[in-house]
């Protein structure tokens, strides 16, 4: 039986002032088959399908669904004409209920009378919650009340209660915990099998070769190559195709020492949060790279934002032994050379509508100041010596971090603190949505500032991350660490699992 085209684009392209970020981009995606799309960070990928989801207008080329004229007018109009989006960042609004959320735009469904029939709406979105099991998430709640993971949760239901016929899913794996993630994986298997088409942007490449049936390579803007999966595809190919050369070297650590024989720099004890930490004992030392791993749940991104002075209602104390400081504050944290970076970039590590000049330099004016005067040509060249050390594609410093991609975001998180030049660094999720390639250098450069006598604190949900660079490991589970576990004893997925479920 010959394969059906549900979307084809000819010749797409999309243009933001001098930046071409799409450039004539001709490739289809078959009914019933999950396509993967993939690129370095900046290649392209979101703003393609922003404009087949109705996000962005399109600057030149046509876009095709069922063979018809496909011009989406904005997402709403995506919908109506079965197409759906999961986006990377937090897509939910704030002041809305769940129930609300999940019909946005869809409220004419619930209209009694003239007004809006909230109990309707409030049962119908239970249903749909009811059928992939969110049986915490209640529709009449306000949205805000809801974590991260929840809210992506929600995201879920919205983008694809009306059954959608392509459904993208924009790098939303690596942000969610291993339980979300299957049950994304579930729910793109479901519109599959339904006949529809679902298009997965990733950078996990073992990932995209394990559920995608085909594959487009995206590179600058370009078009590069679409193929079948095969058994014979290896993720050096895909590498290969991405970056447009053969890739060499080494991605994580190969020494199996552990490195805790540093002076202890932070020391946690007796760390209390209601409902969320328990008795948290904890030191990190110089040099170390200390991993916290554990199931979203379990408090540990909560414990990076303890020991960056950041959560309220705390009790037992975060100390700094060696320069004899207690962090109660945030302001206590940055001042006495500790940095954080969130896992959610964009409501808590970066100001959006402000330049990458203005990111970078926000954390370090102390230090770029003389005399009370800060320089503008200093502040110009500290975020090019920054933003060039993190690879971050933009144009020029001035532009906004929105119009940046979403790995380049991540990039100036990371230049942010570094230029501050911290001692202790607390990394939420340091690598999510970052490209291979940039991956391998993030790691590189951990390795090196532990070298320069730096402590890291690594949070992830990334096992294979936690292994491949922490000199030891906290596991934690429901608020209390269960496991530490030492490089040098080795660590494994099934050693840290036990400690984790
Ligand atoms: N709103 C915008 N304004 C200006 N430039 C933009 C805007 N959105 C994207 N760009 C630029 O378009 C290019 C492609 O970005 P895009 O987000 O599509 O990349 P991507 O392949 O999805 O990257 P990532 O893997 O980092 O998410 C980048 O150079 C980016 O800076």
């Amino acid at each position: 039986m010959s394969k059906e085209v549900l979307i084809r684009t000819q010749d797409l392209s999309k243009t933001f002032g001098t930046t071409k970020a799409v450039k004539q981009v001709s490739f289809e995606v078959y009914k019933g088959e999950i396509h993967g799309l993939i690129g370095e960070n900046g290649s392209g990928k979101s703003t393609i399908t922003n404009m087949i989801t109705g996000i962005h207008t399109v600057t030149s080329g046509e876009m095709f669904l069922e063979g018809q004229k496909y011009e989406p007018k904005n997402q709403l109009d995506a919908n109506r004409h079965g197409v759906s989006i999961i986006v990377q960042e937090m897509n939910t609004i704030e002041d809305l209920t769940v129930a609300e959320n999940i019909f946005f735009g869809n409220e004419e469904l619930f209209i009694r009378n003239g007004v809006i029939d909230s109990k309707a709406m409030n049962k119908k979105a239970r249903e749909y919650l009811d059928v992939f099991g969110f049986d915490k998430i209640n529709p009449a709640d306000d949205v805000v009340h809801y974590t991260f993971e929840e809210r992506k949760m929600i995201e879920l239901v919205k983008a694809t209660y009306f059954n959608p016929k392509l459904l993208v899913v924009d790098e939303t794996t690596t942000a969610l915990s291993h339980d979300g993630r299957e049950k994304l994986y579930e729910l793109i298997r479901h519109v599959k099998n339904r006949g529809g088409s679902v298009i997965v942007i990733s950078h996990d490449l073992q990932e995209v070769l394990e559920l995608c049936d085909s594959i487009t390579v995206l590179r600058d803007g370009e078009h590069i190559k679409s193929f079948p999966v095969t058994d014979e595809i290896t993720e050096d190919d895909l590498k290969k195709h991405m970056v447009g050369r053969e890739l060499s070297g080494k991605y994580y650590r190969e020494d199996t020492h552990s490195n805790i024989e540093g002076e202890v720099v932070m020391s946690l004890k007796d760390v209390n949060v209601e409902g969320i930490l328990s008795n948290i004992n904890l030191e990190l030392h110089k040099g170390e790279i200390l991993g916290i791993g554990g199931l979203t749940e379990s408090g540990m991104h909560e414990l990076g934002k303890v020991m960056f002075g950041a959560l309220e209602n705390q009790t037992g104390t975060v100390s700094l032994p060696q320069k004899n400081v207690e962090i109660g504050s945030i302001k206590t944290a940055i001042a006495s050379g500790v940095a954080y970076a969130s896992k959610n970039r964009d409501q808590e590590g970066l100001m959006i509508n402000a330049s990458i000049l203005d990111n970078v330099c926000l954390s370090s004016m102390d230090k770029l100041q003389r005399k009370g005067f800060i320089s503008p040509k200093r502040e110009r060249r500290f975020t090019n010596e920054y933003a060039t050390k993190m690879n971050v594609k933009m144009e020029n410093i001035n532009q906004f971090v929105s119009a940046l991609s979403g790995g380049n975001k991540q990039k100036v998180v990371l230049a942010k603190w570094l230029g501050r030049d911290s001692d202790i660094l607390v990394l939420d999720s340091p690598t999510r949505g970052i490209d291979v390639m940039v991956k391998a250098s993030i790691y590189e450069l951990m390795q090196e500032l532990t070298k320069q006598g730096k402590s890291i604190v690594m949070i992830s949900e990334e096992i294979l991350e936690l292994i491949g660079m922490c000199d030891r490991l906290v596991v934690l589970k429901d608020g209390e660490i269960t496991g530490e576990l030492l490089r040098e004893e080795g660590l494994s997925e099934e050693k840290i699992i036990h400690y984790m479920i």
